[in-house]
């Protein structure tokens, strides 16, 4: 009985337990369904009225960013919206607001110089805290006016004479490459990470030609610091948080424990002392003859004090290294790669070399720009393998953009091309346009000098590899340079095979289309 009775008792807290633990769950359960309900009702909403619903694209783009998220996270982003434009054509709906087009006559339209066409915030996230305060940088920055006005000290530093300047400093880094190559791998039986290699070059390059310091990746021969790897995970992040780019203010902008990526603060704090040291006058690198990117923007103090102070010369110190040297990395990486696995095109490009470009010393860079096929071959490698291979995404001004379909993308949608996707347009490069063949930027037999002009006129025009406009690449210059000086330097000294000739790299197509591999055998030129 005892039990009896004590066991209603407990039987009743715990039935009135389990009815009100019941009722919450119900009401819990009523508000997560009243919540779902009211965000499937706003997604189908905007789905339905959304005036981009008429451009045909995978169904769950037009629904949500996550869609194109998980092609970011899958590092096979240009190719797949390759293949998606292959099956919808020109314009393709990769999100809810955004859609990416293969509309090569309309790349002087969205990417101009006329202030209207502003990037999207997807650019937004390569930006720093500085003194608790959002900083962006000459590629971050979206507003045009004030990306004019940071642009404008610095603009005649990248011009091809201020570059030339530099020749000095490259052939000094292109000598000891080249030393350093001989000296660990051309002996028999060795071989050598070129691609890493060429990574470690243009590390250094940049460190040489911005403050006459290289960094020291290819006296160690290796990442030793950390930096290239922290370099590659800033730029995934970019390309991750830019699919929905408020996340990056819960990341990286999250004030109480940020969860960005690892800041590249060893190449800041060498910014900062090799700028404090020029500064004192304690710089033992620097030689006046021999100017320097860090001479150019101290001499920015003076012709633009009201834009330029030492945190500005910081910035613009850090962009030369970030925005420089992966991108005309990969751009020699794949140079070679294609190239060595197309044994005509390289015996072609190794006669035309050999036959100007003397050994064992950095190629002048009058004598390199002067060689055709070399000419033929960069400009391949930049159409065919592109550095930057995603969207560049711009806001379609009030008024909206009109496609060739006669429809009009409304103001405020985003739209934009992929230099990836412009570049093996059929239309415009041939039905072998997914063939890497530098001959085809040669003169055609039987071809006038007019129609081989006119040619390359619409060429150029989805030429996005280095952008264009009034965002297009400030480096350009610069990195055309470093290609064009080093790589015949490197064929006229070794003979260069790859160790594998059926190497297949690794390969990861995010914002830049990275590429790891390369592997080579380097012994010094016979012929
Ligand atoms: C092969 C090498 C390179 C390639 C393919 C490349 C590609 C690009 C592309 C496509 C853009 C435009 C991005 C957009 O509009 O969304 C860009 C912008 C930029 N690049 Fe490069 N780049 C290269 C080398 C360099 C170098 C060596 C530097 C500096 C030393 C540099 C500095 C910049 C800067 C500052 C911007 C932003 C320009 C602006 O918005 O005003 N780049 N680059």
């Amino acid at each position: 009985m005892a039990s009896a009775s004590q066991g209603p008792a407990w039987d009743w807290d715990w039935d009135l337990a389990v009815v009100i633990g019941g009722a919450q769950t119900h009401k819990l359960g009523a508000l997560v369904l009243a919540s779902a309900a009211a965000l499937f009702s706003w997604f189908f909403i905007s789905y339905q009225t959304s005036p981009l619903k008429r451009y045909p694209g995978p169904f769950l783009a037009g629904w949500t960013n996550l869609w194109r998220l998980w092609q970011v996270v899958r590092a096979d982003y240009g190719p797949t919206i390759k293949r998606l434009h292959e099956k919808y054509g020109p314009v393709v709906r990769i999100g809810p607001n955004l859609l990416d087009l293969d509309l090569p006559e309309l790349t002087r339209t969205i990417y101009n110089t006329d202030g209207k066409w502003v990037k999207s915030d997807f650019y937004k996230n390569s930006s720093s805290v500085i003194n608790g305060k959002i900083t962006y940088h000459m590629f971050s920055e979206t507003d045009n006016v004030e990306h004019a006005r940071m642009k404008r000290p610095v603009v005649r530093h990248y011009s091809v004479p201020s570059v030339l300047a530099t020749e000095p400093h490259m052939d000094k880094v292109i000598q000891e490459f080249i030393d350093l190559l001989q000296e660990r791998y051309a002996g028999p039986g060795k071989t050598c990470q070129f691609g890493d290699w060429l990574g470690y070059y243009a590390w250094d390059f940049l460190g040489i030609v911005t403050f006459s310091k290289k960094f020291g990746y290819m006296d160690k021969g290796a990442d030793f610091d950390g930096t290239l790897a922290i370099g590659d995970k800033s730029i995934d992040y970019l390309a991750l948080c830019g699919q929905m780019p408020w996340t990056d203010y819960w990341l990286d902008k999250n004030p109480v424990y940020p969860l960005g990526p690892p800041n590249i603060s060893n190449v800041t704090n060498i910014a900062v002392a090799n700028l404090t040291a020029r500064l004192t006058g304690t710089d033992k690198n620097f030689d006046p003859a021999k100017p320097d990117f860090l001479q150019y923007f101290i001499e920015s103090k003076s012709t633009h004090p009201d834009i330029v102070d030492d945190s500005a010369v910081v910035g613009y110190l850090l962009l030369n290294l970030i925005a420089g040297a992966d991108t005309t990395a990969i751009t020699m990486r794949a140079l070679f790669y294609y190239t060595l696995k197309n044994p005509r095109v390289w015996k072609k490009l190794q006669d035309e070399v050999r036959a100007h470009i003397a050994p064992g010393k950095p190629a002048p860079h009058a004598q390199a720009r002067a060689l055709p096929y070399l000419e033929a071959v960069v400009r391949e490698t930049l159409r065919y393998h592109p550095s930057v291979s995603m969207i560049m995404e711009r806001i379609v001004p009030a008024g909206g953009l009109a496609l060739p379909d006669g429809s009009v993308v409304p103001g405020g949608s985003h739209v934009g091309m992929n230099p990836y996707i412009v570049g093996r347009n059929k239309g415009i490069f041939g039905p072998d346009a997914d063939e890497f063949d530098p001959d085809r930027w040669l003169q055609r037999a039987g071809e006038s000098d007019e129609a081989l002009r006119d040619r390359m006129t619409l060429w150029n025009t989805a030429n996005l590899a280095f952008g264009a406009g009034s965002r297009i690449c400030l480096g350009r210059n610069l990195s055309q340079m470093e290609v064009y000086k080093v790589v015949p330097t490197l064929i006229a000294t070794f003979d260069i095979e790859l160790a594998d000739p059926n190497e297949v790299w690794w390969s990861s197509a995010r914002w830049f289309y990275r590429t790891k591999g390369v592997v080579c055998n380097l012994r010094p030129r016979r012929g």
